[in-house]
């Protein structure tokens, strides 16, 4: 097999806004706006959409497109005083032509690197300089891989800390049929109730209601099981301890203005983060924190999905 780069198409996309698409040569594909850094489509190899990008998301800077994977940074949600979810995902990003060396997986053949540094406007709002580097690579079997490298470059002497989270809304067939695995009995804040700490009880967690909540200390791998569509969604995760879930639920869907009112049935966010513990860089320091999306058929057997088929594998 070679080894050989392949070529990555620019595009216009929704509003004129450019975007990259990638292609794998067994057919899965993967868009990527500047606008955020933001990935907005992935594909398997029989083109059927895994991510949810809501059909009111508005593509209009300054607004963060509502779906696909926005990035969350330097700070998550309303954890800290700068605005929601930071300011990563409403800048517009650059194609990073000459990256330093990239020691990860090289079977990637379809790939491209942005790269967001603050202007100087940006460095009123948080005194920082820094240099964002984001990989964007699908694998051979169609598995979606995003590298964060963020390098602290102040020249004052000073370190920054910052909270992150790939804010990845996954399509779902019917929310009410989908089950997590991986989370449970663990810690996690809620953040409907003012942040409080509990514990996860029981089984796999399923949805019935509004969920916001960050688990917290979660393990590499989490598993979304899709009953009706019998897929389970992957994600694996390094360098992001926590994890959050977030279904907006009926309510809080119809108070959104870029997101239909029924549209909370056919998604789920779970988003790899480092939220409970912020990050500290000092200067010249280097932060990775990667997420790897895969999608498999899930074994069904007498009414019950078995995720430890999923789990257990590597
Ligand atoms: O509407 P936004 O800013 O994109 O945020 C959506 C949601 O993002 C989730 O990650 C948060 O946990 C929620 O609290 C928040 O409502």
């Amino acid at each position: 097999m070679s080894s050989e780069r392949v070529p990555v198409e620019l595009s216009k996309g929704v509003n004129g806004l450019e975007k990259i698409i990638l292609r794998e040569t067994r057919g899965s594909s993967a868009e990527v706006y500047l606008y955020g850094g933001h990935v907005t489509s992935w594909k398997n190899e029989h083109g059927e959409e895994l991510l949810f990008v809501s059909s009111k998301a508005l593509f209009k800077p300054p607004k963060a497109i509502r779906g696909g994977i926005p990035i969350c940074f330097p700070q998550f949600s309303n954890h800290g005083p700068l605005e929601q979810h930071g300011f990563a995902r409403n800048k517009l990003w650059s194609i990073d032509t000459d990256p330093p060396a990239f020691p990860t997986n090289s079977s990637s053949k379809a790939y491209i690197d942005l790269i967001l540094k603050p202007s100087e406007e940006d460095m009123k709002i948080w005194p920082h300089s820094y240099e964002f580097r984001l990989r964007v690579a699908l694998g051979p079997g169609g598995d979606l891989m995003l590298t964060s490298r963020i390098r602290n470059t102040n020249t004052d002497g000073k370190p920054f800390t910052f909270t992150f989270a790939y804010h990845t809304y996954f399509s779902v067939s019917d929310i009410s049929e989908v089950r997590v695995e991986g989370l449970e009995t663990l810690d996690y804040l809620d953040n409907l109730l003012n942040k409080q700490r509990f514990t996860e009880q029981g089984d796999a967690i399923t949805f019935e209601a509004e969920v916001d909540k960050i688990y917290l200390s979660t393990p590499t791998k989490i598993a979304i099981l899709d009953h009706e569509k019998k897929r389970t969604l992957v994600l694996r995760k390094d360098g992001l301890p926590d994890a959050v879930v977030w279904n907006p639920w009926d309510k809080k869907a119809k108070a959104m203005a870029d997101f239909g009112d029924d549209e909370y049935k056919h998604m789920l966010c779970v988003e790899a983060a480092a939220i409970e513990k912020p990050i500290t860089l000092k200067p010249g320091e280097e932060w990775r924190g990667r997420q790897e999306l895969s999608a498999v058929p899930s074994s069904y057997c007498s009414g019950q999905l078995d995720p430890r088929r999923v789990l257990q594998g590597s």
